[in-house]
């Protein structure tokens, strides 16, 4: 079974040595704004499938999304360990949340 961090080594892996057909071959070629164009289309394929009762259709879209943010990371440079590191540096801290006072003079 393929985790994320499998995911990216593959995706590094297309960049370095293109292969014929790939799909992610194609992305790195067309470029950051083409990748950009995918992760939005995806995030919103995602919010769309949320609101639906269908969860196999829910996990598909977050699968599709995970792998293209994985494609934009890549295209950035920027690892999943950085992502894990950013992660565990929060972790065990409390937010500073605080209901928004209702405005009340337009
Ligand atoms: N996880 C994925 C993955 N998720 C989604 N997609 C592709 O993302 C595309 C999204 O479909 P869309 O209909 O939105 O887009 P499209 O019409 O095909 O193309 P465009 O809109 O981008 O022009 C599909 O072609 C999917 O095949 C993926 N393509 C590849 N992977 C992984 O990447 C690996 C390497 O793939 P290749 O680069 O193709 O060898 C694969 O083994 C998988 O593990």
């Amino acid at each position: 079974m393929q985790n994320l961090d499998e995911l990216y080594q593959l995706i590094l892996d297309r960049k370095q040595n293109p292969q014929p057909g790939s799909y992610t071959k194609y992305l790195f070629d067309r470029g950051l704004d083409k990748i950009l164009k995918k992760v939005g289309e995806e995030a919103t394929e995602v919010v769309v499938a949320a609101k639906n009762e269908s969860d196999p259709e829910f996990i598909l879209e977050v699968a599709d999304l995970a792998y293209h943010v994985e494609v934009l990371m890549a295209e950035r440079g920027i690892t999943p360990d950085q992502i894990k590191k950013e992660l565990a540096g929060r972790e065990g801290k409390q937010s500073q949340y605080a209901d928004r006072k209702e405005i009340k003079n337009w």
